[in-house]
């Protein structure tokens, strides 16, 4: 059998498996698809979109983002396939009360439930705990996890180029703005970046972390940011462990940085925060100017 053959047959699109071997992401997705299939036959698409209509309006992320000073995107993560347990999260409202005051702008909240051991229960508790806008962060595979997300008051939702098929990605792009979120549209190659562009992305997340191997290489972002417009919003996710990354990222053109990791693990989440914040605001941390 073929390498197409076996994705074919799996559902997946034909270039996400890698020398015949599901990949990291390939199994990630058969779990996520298999969990939604669960919920929505408890709960079904027209109860959920009836639930996400009682939601109060979605906060403005992208503007959020675009304010002075490079952006940090906290996230709440107990765990990754990279490295396992990472940290204890009793409470995810008060990691993201104490991320909120350091500076952070926007929280992520993991949803994943079998490699990152997230929930949408956590999502609640953060929304319910924070003025500012929050990240569902998980593997949308169709419009049911758009809805559930609104319905769970996620302002922003993460759509990994690499897990859908381009008229996919359109769909579910049109879909989260027509709600009135934003859309954070992850990549990791310029051919994901060109997808990302003609799908409509305004708001472009390169990730350094290889989703098939795992690695995190931090050249990825500097060799795709230089080719985004300049009125895209780019956001640096992963591998950031303290200012000197993040100074980094900014130099290459970033208006954000998404951090997990380094948040979790540093014992107080509200200082880590704050040294980023701090580091992003300096004068002579450059912020990209843009046209529009
Ligand atoms: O974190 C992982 O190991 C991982 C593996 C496979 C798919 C996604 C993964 N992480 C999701 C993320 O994008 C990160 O949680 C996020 O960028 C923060 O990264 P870090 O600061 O390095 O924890």
């Amino acid at each position: 059998m073929t390498v197409n053959l076996i994705a074919h047959a799996l559902g997946l699109p034909k270039e996400r498996t890698r020398g015949g071997r599901m990949t990291v992401l390939d199994s990630i997705l058969e779990g996520v698809r298999a969990d939604v299939a669960a919920r929505e036959s408890a709960l079904d698409l027209a109860a959920v979109k009836k639930l996400a209509r009682t939601m109060p309006e979605p906060r403005d992320a992208a503007a959020a983002l675009r304010e002075p000073g490079i952006a940090v995107i906290a996230e709440v993560k107990r765990a990754s396939p990279s490295k396992g347990a990472l940290a204890n999260i009793a409470d995810p409202a008060e990691l993201a009360r104490e991320y909120e005051l350091g500076g952070a702008r926007v929280i992520s909240v993991l949803t994943e439930e079998r490699r990152f051991r997230g929930s949408l229960a956590d999502l609640d508790s953060v929304r319910a705990a924070v003025n500012i806008p929050v990240l569902r962060k998980d593997f949308v595979v169709g419009p049911y996890q758009i809805h559930e997300a609104r319905a769970h008051g996620a302002d922003v939702i993460l759509l990994i180029v690499a897990a859908l098929e381009q008229d996919v990605l359109v769909s579910l792009l049109d879909r989260t703005e027509s709600l009135g979120m934003t859309a954070l549209v992850e990549v990791h190659t310029e051919q994901e970046a060109d997808r990302a562009l003609e799908a409509g992305a305004r708001v472009i997340g390169v990730n350094a972390r290889n989703l098939k191997t795992l690695e995190v290489d931090r050249d990825c972002f500097s060799r795709i940011a230089p080719g985004l417009p300049s009125d895209i919003i780019k956001v640096a996710e992963s591998g950031i462990r303290g200012p000197a990354d993040l100074l980094a990222y900014a130099g290459a053109g970033a208006d954000a940085v998404l951090v997990g990791e380094g948040l979790v693990t540093s014992g107080n989440p509200r200082a880590a925060v704050a040294d980023l914040v701090t580091a992003g605001a300096h004068p002579s941390c450059p912020k990209p100017t843009r046209n529009g």
